[in-house]
């Protein structure tokens, strides 16, 4: 089987989260769930939360699908790298992402959200695609949403077509040949820390000379901006007038109106060109002449990450076969 998914990013004016429209249960409940390479648990807004923490989102209501089961004694709770966090307990129930359905799929019921879930009204719960050993799920973790469909898949593949302010997709068990140009570029995938970590070969900023260098990082389609060692940060932004890194906005920041370099990063012999446009990310607050930059450092995160400015500068293969790989490539 297969399944095909669009990515709509949640606000207007900056890609900060993009989601997925999700059915859970019988008869159908559809959420809008962001789809995340950097965590395993598939959890949601659920009847089991107290109102006061649900502010406008879809919830999914075990008790109102027939096919819904509890999994008895099983608990979940999560933190995320930005510090926000959910818990509960878990349902197995029907999940259907663009007509690819997963029977009994562990659906993890949040009790309890953090208040920057709260504030976000326009996601209702996440899917994780990383690897499941990551899932939090005790006393028995529980499998992703593609580990559980791989058997059924064409390929054992997802793919991600993010794009700039605009919806994009993602496709299950299949690489759609529409969506990309010239080859994929395939590197090996250490997923022992339970992430899509891969090497890539270096970069370079603007028309500048390509500094190789292997920079080990994770594809995170969770997370917004791109994460990388403070050498390379800093090297990017003494080529922009006027950018200062910021205690009080907690990253770079820049005059809105400057003049910034694209930003290429390597992937073996492949190269991948993040426009100017995507890192100048967003005003420090609405309407605000100062911008927050879409190349930050990683040395506060602990890890490098490839996050969406980065992941919609190209079409990207997770392949789930035996051992995983990931593939670039142009668009
Ligand atoms: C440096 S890692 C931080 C990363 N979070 C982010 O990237 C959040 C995502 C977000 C979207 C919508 C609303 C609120 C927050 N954005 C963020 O921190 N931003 C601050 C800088 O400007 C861009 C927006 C993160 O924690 N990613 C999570 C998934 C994420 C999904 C949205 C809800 C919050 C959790 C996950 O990918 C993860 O923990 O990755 C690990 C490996 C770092």
């Amino acid at each position: 089987g297969t399944g095909s998914a669009a990515a709509v990013p949640i606000n207007a004016d900056f890609d900060i989260a993009y989601v997925t429209p999700v059915t859970l249960g019988t008869p159908p409940q559809t959420l809008q769930l962001d789809f995340d390479s950097g965590s395993s648990d598939l959890w949601v807004f659920s009847s089991h939360l107290p109102t006061s923490q649900i502010r406008g989102q879809q919830i999914y209501a075990p008790n109102k699908s027939s096919t819904a089961k509890l999994l008895d004694g099983h608990s979940w709770s999560i933190t995320y790298g930005d510090g926000s966090g959910s818990r509960g307990n878990v349902y197995t129930d029907n999940v259907t992402v663009g007509g690819l359905t997963v029977g009994s799929q562990a659906i993890e019921c949040a009790q309890q959200v953090s208040s920057s879930f709260t504030t976000e009204d326009h996601i209702d719960g996440l899917v994780g695609l990383g690897f499941s050993t990551l899932n939090t799920v005790s006393p028995k973790s529980q499998l992703t949403f593609f580990d559980n469909a791989k058997s059924n898949l064409d390929s054992p593949v997802f793919t991600a077509d993010l794009k700039y302010k605009q919806a994009g997709t993602y496709d299950f068990g299949f690489i759609d040949e529409a969506k990309y140009t010239g080859e994929i570029t395939y590197v090996p995938v250490n997923s022992d820390p339970g992430y899509w970590t891969f090497p890539s070969s270096g970069y370079a900023v603007g028309s500048g000379n390509f500094t190789a260098s292997s920079i080990s990082g994770i594809a995170d389609t969770g997370t917004s901006l791109v994460y990388l060692p403070t050498a390379i940060v800093t090297a990017y932004y003494r080529q922009v007038q006027g950018a200062t890194n910021s205690r009080s906005y907690g990253g770079y920041v820049f005059p809105c109106a400057s003049t910034l370099p694209t930003f290429t990063f390597g992937v073996g012999a492949a190269r991948f060109t993040i426009p100017a446009a995507y890192l100048n990310y967003a005003p420090v607050t609405p309407g605000s002449a100062t911008c927050f930059g879409g190349l930050q450092s990683s040395s506060g995160v602990g890890i490098n990450i490839w996050g969406d400015v980065a992941l919609k500068a190209a079409f990207v293969v997770f392949n789930g076969g035996n051992p995983p790989t990931i593939g670039w490539a142009a668009k």
